[in-house]
């Protein structure tokens, strides 16, 4: 007998990618439980299913930075309850913050299928009694006009204050009542895999040993303190927190300013949610 609850849950992480190098991506969280029938007629109530699985994955992978350990030029020291990575290829980042913001695993590149059946294997070890087996799948959201993107918000109270967490999200750019795709697909495809960053959070390294072609971040937040080093060519800089409202109205800007048209953008945080924006050139 099994069960199955398609669209669980979404996770949005940030992967390091040894030819892509920082990767936001959004995945939809589909389950199937194997095992026995209880008293009750039930292998697991809904009602229970849901909430534990999503407890288990918002408690651990989820909002994190997926770091393939075994990946070249990928160092990890710990201090206390500070991690800090280094990675080298395609381009070298530096990120540190508290423990739970970085989920380690022990390969050298981090693919859907393989975190599947690492996620199945963990919730595997907590199952209730009448379940004898958990497959998890992940999809991408079934699209191409999407990008991937990563940031931190630092005041947000819960997990998304992380420094490297992401999302795939859509954009739809519309002008004269009319989606553009051939703007889309520009924009897309140069906003890909870009770190958003909010000026405010920019800081000069005290030790002057930043080179000019890196940009660093730093804040603490009700987490602990976050500090991110990468290439500024890797970045999009915004005046305000990298929310989705506030993407959504510096692209509308952005490309209206650039096209000489009024435009409306119509951004995604990941999959299912976002905000609109308009603006006039
Ligand atoms: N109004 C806004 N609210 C939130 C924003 C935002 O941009 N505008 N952003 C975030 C975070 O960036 C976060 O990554 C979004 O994560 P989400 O998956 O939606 O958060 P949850 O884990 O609470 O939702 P799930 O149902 O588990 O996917 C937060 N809020």
């Amino acid at each position: 007998m099994a069960l199955f609850v398609n669209r669980l849950t979404h996770l949005d992480v940030s992967i390091w990618c040894p030819e892509r190098g920082l990767v936001g991506c959004s995945w939809q969280v589909d389950v199937v439980l194997d095992g026995t029938l209880g008293s009750d007629g039930m292998l697991f109530d809904f009602g229970e299913v849901k909430p534990w699985i999503k407890r288990q994955l918002d408690g651990g992978v989820d909002h994190t930075l997926l770091v393939p350990i075994d990946a070249p030029g990928v160092r990890v020291e710990t201090q206390g309850d500070t991690l800090s990575v280094s990675f080298e290829t395609p381009y070298p980042l530096r990120v540190s913050g508290p423990r739970q913001a970085f989920s380690l695993l022990p390969w050298a590149r981090i693919d859907a299928e393989a975190l599947s059946r690492h996620l199945s294997d963990e919730l595997h070890t907590q199952r209730p009694v009448n379940v004898e087996g958990i497959r998890l799948a992940l999809h991408a959201e079934r699209t191409d006009a999407a990008y991937g993107y990563s940031h931190g918000l630092k005041f947000h109270a819960g997990n998304c204050q992380r420094i490297a967490h992401g999302h795939r999200s859509r954009l739809e750019i519309w002008q004269e009542n009319r989606r553009q795709p051939g703007l889309e697909s520009e924009w897309i495809s140069w906003l890909d895999n870009r770190y958003f960053i909010d000026a405010s959070d920019i800081v000069a390294d005290e030790s002057d040993t930043t080179p000019s072609s890196e940009l660093t971040c730093r804040y603490t937040s009700s987490q602990g303190e976050f500090s991110l080093t990468l290439p500024k060519e890797r970045c999009v800089i915004m005046p305000w927190p990298t929310t989705v409202e506030n993407i959504a109205r510096h692209l509308a800007k952005r490309i209206a300013e650039k096209s000489a048209k009024p435009t409306h953008v119509v951004a995604f945080e990941g999959i299912d949610k976002g905000a609109t924006a308009r603006a006039l050139p």
